[in-house]
């Protein structure tokens, strides 16, 4: 089985005793307070880089659905913002609730969302491996989308239409042509902190960059990912993949800073 999952037993409450670093001073997720965000003039807006990205597969790695991209040259990167070099995109994947209410891992003066996009890139300038990169205090830089329910987002069914193909843990789908510039909200006002990996191994290892403004998808687009299941096809058991969301963490001193567009 899983070596730690979302559920009473090996969930978010448990993950400190094989992963001590979840008690850490940088971890992921927190809630961020708008009015506690100090405003830094110097902070420079993001960059993305995206438009010779190479999307390759999406799969489900029993925790949640991820589209891995091609990383071993800088075709798509993210940079500026508080990040002093570009880093790499590698994958991108979503956290979802059972229930529109929830879902989010950030908040936002305590309130969730339906569903968090994360947008994971590695420090190639300074790191050989993303491996290497995963475990470094500059390592990761993670892009943070909020998803509220509203009307159809015009290009989320490219995903939710082949969500069915990766229902069980384990099992990958090609995935080609996808630009994930298409999930982002025109402005990229955003928060960044430095935390952690939301999921185990929890590595303190990522400078987190949130944007303000979530993006509107339907709830029926929304209740696909619902339909996809933690547990393998091989398994009995057909576990629903909901609420694969880490509650807010102590923010343990951290500064948060904000940049409006
Ligand atoms: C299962 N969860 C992912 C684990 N990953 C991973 C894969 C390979 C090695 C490794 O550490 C050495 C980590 S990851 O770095 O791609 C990320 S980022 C992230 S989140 N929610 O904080 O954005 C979750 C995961
Ligand atoms: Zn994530």
């Amino acid at each position: 089985g899983n070596p730690w999952g979302y559920g009473k037993q090996d969930g978010p409450s448990v993950w400190h005793k094989n992963y001590p670093v979840a008690e850490g001073d940088r971890q992921s997720p927190i809630d961020i307070d708008p009015h506690q965000a100090s405003h830094d003039p110097s902070l420079g807006p993001i960059v993305l880089n995206y438009d010779k990205c190479t999307s390759i597969k999406i799969a489900n790695n029993g925790h949640s659905v991820v589209v891995e991209f091609e990383d071993s040259d800088d075709r798509s990167v993210i940079q500026g913002g508080p990040l002093g070099n570009p880093y790499r995109l590698k994958q991108f994947h979503f956290h979802w609730g059972g229930k529109d209410c929830h879902g989010s891992e950030h908040t936002v003066a305590g309130n969730s969302y339906a569903s968090e996009l994360h947008l994971v890139h590695w420090n190639a300038v300074k790191y050989k491996t993303f491996e290497e990169a995963a475990t470094a205090p500059d390592g990761l830089a993670v892009l943070g989308i909020f998803l509220e329910t509203g009307d159809d987002h015009r290009w989320l069914h490219t995903i939710t239409d082949v969500l069915y193909t990766v229902k069980f843990k384990g099992s990958v789908t090609d995935f080609k042509g996808f630009n994930p510039k298409c999930l982002l909200p025109s402005s990229l006002h955003y928060w960044t902190y430095l935390g952690s990996l939301t999921t185990p191994p929890l590595h303190e290892s990522v400078t987190w960059i949130v944007v303000k403004d979530p993006i509107i998808v339907s709830e029926k687009q929304l209740s696909k990912f619902r339909t996809l299941v933690f547990t393998g096809e091989e398994e009995d058991q057909r576990t629903r993949m909901e609420n694969n969301f880490r509650p807010p963490q102590p923010l343990k001193g951290r500064k948060l800073i904000s940049r409006r567009v």
